[in-house]
C-alpha cells in the first residue's frame, strides 16, 4: 500500500489554505475545495481541488450532489471468502477510498491520476440479497432486502443484474473515476470477483451558463422534483430509521439500480407537445404543463376546455408522483449512459437509474408497479437489468464501511 502522505500534486499540504467550502446536500455532501500551494505547479482549478469527505455519519456519494461521471459496479464473493475475508476486504476498500476522496494515493505504482485532484470523488459501498446467505449471515438481512418482485415488460440481463457487492464510484473527472475503481478492484483480488459494471456520465460543471437540473437523453429536465435537503422529512425518507432493525443498518439506505433503455428512436418520432404530454412538463423549462416555471407545483385538478386532464391521467408525473402514491418517495441520482449501437444499428443508450431510499417497499417497488402498468412512458423505455442494495452507515476514521455488519 502506498503512504497517504504521497497526495496527488501536494494537495493535502495545502488543506490549511482551504478557502472555499461548497453547500453539499447533507452532512454526506459537503465538499471542501483546497489550493495547491506547493509551489510544484499552477493550483488545480476548484473542480479538481474540490473534496467530499468520505468518512461521516452517512456514506458519501447519496446526497452528494451528483458528479459529471459515474462508474457502477457489481462483484461476487469467491467461493472461499468468509466473513472474515469479506470484512477485511471492506477495510481495504474503505481505506483506500478515504485516501483517495482526499486526493491522496491508495497504490503505489498506478499513477493514473497522477495530475488530477479529488475532483469531488465519491466511492459508496452496499450489499446484495446473496452476500447474507454466502457467509451465513442470513439473519442479519433486513427484511426489506428481498429480491424486487417481476414487472410487466421488463427485459432484465440476469449476468447484468444484482450482485453480493455493490460500489458506486462518483467524480467530475472520468480519470479519476477509473482510478478509483481500478484500484478497488486490485484489491478485491481473491476475495471478490466482478460481475458487471456501467459508466455513466451527467453534464459536465461549467457547461451550462448557470448550475441546472441535469437533461436525460430523451432531451427532458430531469430531477425537479426530487426530495431535497430543506424539507423535513428528508432524512427518513431516504435513510434506515434509527429505530429499524437491524440495528447495523441504522443511518444507511437502500438503492435500486436498473439500466433503462430508451428507445430514442421511437421517442423522436414524437414531435414536442406529444413528448411533453408524456412527462406532464415543458421539455424547454421543465415546468408543469399547467404552467409557472420549473419549480411551479403542477395543477393535477385543472382542465383543458374538452374536461380532459391538462396533465393526462398517464402523464409520467402524475403517475409517480409521491401524492397518488400514499407518499412514496426516493432520492433519483440517476446518469445517462452511451454504450454505442446495438446490432440493428439503434442506440445503445439511456439511463442508469439509481434510486436511493429508506425502504424499497414504500419507494421503488409501488410506484414501478404503477409505472408498468399504465405510464406514457413505458412505450419509449425498457428496463435491461435491476439490482437492489443496502448501503450500510458510514464510518468515522480507523474504522470501514459494514462494521456494524460484521462485528456488531
Ligand atoms: C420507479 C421509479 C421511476 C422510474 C423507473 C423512472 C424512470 C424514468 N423517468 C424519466 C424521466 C422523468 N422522471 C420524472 C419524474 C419522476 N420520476 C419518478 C420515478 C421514476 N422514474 C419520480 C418519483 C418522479 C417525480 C414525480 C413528481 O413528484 O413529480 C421527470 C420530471 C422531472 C422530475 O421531477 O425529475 C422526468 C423527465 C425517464 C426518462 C425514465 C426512464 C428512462
Ligand atoms: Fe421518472
Amino acid at each position: 500500500m502506498g503512504n497517504d502522505g504521497m497526495s496527488r500534486r501536494g494537495l493535502l499540504g495545502a488543506a490549511g489554505a482551504a478557502g472555499l467550502v461548497l453547500g453539499g446536500a447533507g452532512g454526506a455532501g459537503v465538499a471542501a475545495a483546497v489550493a495547491d500551494s506547493s509551489g510544484g505547479g499552477p493550483a488545480l482549478t476548484s473542480l479538481g481541488s474540490t473534496a467530499v469527505p468520505f468518512h461521516g455519519a452517512r456514506q458519501a456519494g447519496i446526497t452528494t450532489p451528483p458528479q459529471a461521471r459515474t462508474v457502477l459496479a457489481a462483484y461476487d464473493l469467491e467461493p472461499g471468502a468468509d466473513r472474515a475475508k469479506t470484512a477485511a476486504l471492506l477495510r481495504r476498500w474503505s481505506d483506500a477510498a478515504a485516501r483517495m476522496s482526499r486526493g491522496g494515493r491508495a497504490d503505489a505504482d498506478d499513477q493514473v491520476a497522477l495530475d488530477a485532484g479529488p475532483s469531488s470523488l465519491t466511492v459508496t459501498f452496499a450489499f446484495g440479497s446473496a452476500l447474507f446467505d454466502k457467509l451465513g449471515m442470513a439473519d442479519r438481512r433486513p427484511a426489506a432486502l428481498q429480491p424486487l418482485p417481476a414487472f410487466p415488460g421488463e427485459e432484465l440481463d440476469a449476468a447484468r443484474s444484482d450482485g453480493d457487492l455493490l460500489v458506486q464510484v462518483c467524480a467530475d473527472d472520468a480519470l479519476v473515476g477509473f482510478h478509483a475503481l481500478r484500484t478497488l478492484h486490485k484489491l478485491a483480488r481473491g476475495t471478490a470477483r466482478p460481475r458487471w459494471r456501467m459508466a455513466g456520465f451527467a453534464r459536465s460543471p461549467g457547461a451550462t451558463a448557470a448550475p441546472m437540473t441535469h437533461r436525460n437523453l430523451m432531451g427532458q429536465v430531469d430531477g425537479t422534483k426530487n426530495p431535497r435537503p430543506g424539507d423535513a422529512d428528508f432524512e427518513a425518507k431516504l435513510f434506515i430509521a434509527p429505530t429499524a432493525d437491524p440495528v447495523w443498518a441504522r443511518g444507511g439506505s437502500y438503492v435500486v439500480v436498473r439500466r433503462i433503455r430508451m428507445l430514442l428512436d421511437s421517442w423522436d418520432g414524437l414531435d414536442v407537445p406529444a413528448q411533453e404530454r408524456v412527462i406532464g412538463r415543458r421539455k424547454d423549462t421543465g415546468a408543469p404543463l399547467t404552467g409557472g416555471a420549473e419549480r411551479t407545483e403542477p395543477d393535477y385538478g385543472r382542465r383543458n376546455g374538452d374536461g380532459t386532464p391538462v396533465i393526462a391521467a398517464n402523464a409520467h408525473i402524475r403517475v409517480t408522483a409521491p401524492e397518488f402514491n400514499r407518499g412514496a418517495a426516493m432520492l433519483r441520482r440517476g446518469y445517462s449512459y452511451d454504450d454505442g449501437f446495438r446490432p440493428d444499428g439503434t442506440a445503445d443508450a439511456g439511463l442508469l437509474f439509481v434510486a436511493w431510499q429508506a425502504d424499497p417497499r414504500d419507494g421503488f417497488v409501488p410506484v414501478q408497479q404503477k409505472l408498468a402498468r399504465g405510464d406514457a412512458l413505458s412505450p419509449f423505455i425498457r428496463h435491461e437489468t435491476s439490482g437492489l442494495f443496502v448501503a450500510p452507515p458510514g464510518c468515522a476514521p480507523g474504522g470501514y464501511v459494514g462494521q456494524g455488519l460484521f462485528e456488531g
